[in-house]
């Protein structure tokens, strides 16, 4: 059985799992489905909700993000176009660090190779230490939030135009066209729920979201599964919805409850993951899964995907929506009845509701911690 009540994939244990070469069984979604016939929505919408009940992953095909649009997103960070945002000197790149904070409101800009290393659930600041020193991310990430009027729009760190042209133009649109599918994927949980399409919607008005550009520096490509070559650390996602992107160099890996599995590059689809929020959100009936990425070895390539380097950089982008910051991430409608899965902020909720702001300020604190004498600082 993949997971129960007080289920597995919330065990911080669970993160030193291992890999297998065998891919994840996800289904590939029809969005143009989900606005199709009657008959085919109703077919698409049973498919996500046992996909989320189950994996928590999905892969989305036909959706409304266009193949140029996705090309153009990755000529921006990575070669052999230019510019290319992750090989400007780091001096450049710097120009918009990610200051040396824990706060959530300084979670924008560069943050350096070494700066910022994920975990599960590991909240001590001792344990937090330990793990950071024994299993870091090995990743530099170009941290963004909306780029619109809003909570984080004051926030967001840019390049000069002189630097760096046309990347914030292009940012606005690859935004937009994140938060359009975003926003329809969550229509359609509501869908699922029989509830009223926009009480996803409500608790989203301001696209508190984020997107990470992220650049895994060259790695060895491995002779085969091994799982102890991590580039980011086992991890549920904070927000709501995440979309990913990744290249053809594979590495990304979903753990099914009892080993983690490659989730290989498939062109032209986004990787679509639920997130702590949405769990805790539809009451543990979907799943919030515990991933990671790992070296890259030939099985869990993209099909097709020759390289004669041994060495592999890998790029992707992560979209993830999250809850209005001052809202309380609460049941749906419809969600009353536990679901098998045990929400992953059930244990520091005892006292009193979490807003999306506390959440993201726990989870973010633990990713860049600065030890225990420097946490406070800005
Ligand atoms: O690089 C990837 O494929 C996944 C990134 C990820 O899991 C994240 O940014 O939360
Ligand atoms: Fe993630």
């Amino acid at each position: 059985m993949v997971g129960s009540i007080g289920g597995s994939h919330h065990d911080p244990q669970l993160a030193a799992a291992v890999s297998s070469n065998e891919a994840a069984d996800m289904i590939t979604l029809d969005y143009s489905k989900l606005l199709g016939s009657p008959t085919e929505r109703r077919e698409a919408l049973g498919q996500l909700d046992h996909a989320f009940q189950t994996y928590g992953f999905i892969y989305l095909a036909n959706h409304s993000i266009s193949q140029a649009l996705f090309d153009e997103a990755f000529e921006w960070i990575s070669p052999p176009s230019c510019p290319r945002f992750f090989d400007l000197e780091s001096s450049t790149k710097n120009l918009i660090a990610r200051p040396l904070s824990s706060a959530l409101e300084d979670h924008t800009g560069y943050a350096e190779y070494g700066v910022g290393h994920i975990s599960q659930l590991v909240f001590e600041d001792k344990e937090v230490e330990t793990h950071q020193a024994a299993s870091p991310d090995h990743k530099e990430t170009l941290e963004i939030g909306n780029p619109h009027e809003g909570p984080s729009s004051g926030t967001n760190r840019w390049l000069p135009e002189d630097i760096f042209p046309g990347f914030r133009k292009f940012y606005e649109v690859w935004w937009n066209a994140c938060t359009e599918v975003e926003k329809s994927l969550r229509q359609a949980l509501c869908a699922i729920l029989d509830i009223e399409p926009d009480s996803l919607c409500r608790k989203q008005t301001l696209n508190f979201g984020h997107v990470s550009f992220l650049h895994y520096p060259a790695m060895v490509l491995q002779p085969q599964s091994g799982g102890e070559a991590r580039r980011l650390n086992a991890h549920t996602d904070y927000g709501v919805l995440t979309l990913v992107f990744q290249d053809a160099v594979g590495g990304l890996e979903v753990h099914d409850g009892h080993v983690f599995r490659p989730v290989i590059p498939k062109p032209g689809t986004i990787v679509v993951n639920l997130g702590d929020m949405l769990e805790r959100q539809s009451n543990g009936r979907w799943k919030s899964a515990l991933h990671q990425v790992v070296a890259p070895r030939k099985e869990t390539m993209q099909e097709g995907f020759v390289t004669a380097k041994a060495v592999l950089d890998r790029y992707s982008i992560a979209y993830t929506g999250a809850v209005d910051p001052e809202e309380i991430i609460e049941t749906l409608p419809g969600c009353e009845v536990p679901g098998r899965w045990k929400p992953s902020m059930a244990d520091w909720d005892r006292e009193k509701p979490v807003t999306s702001y506390e959440w993201l300020q726990k989870r973010v604190a633990a990713e860049y911690f600065q030890g225990s004498e420097g946490s406070n600082e800005g």
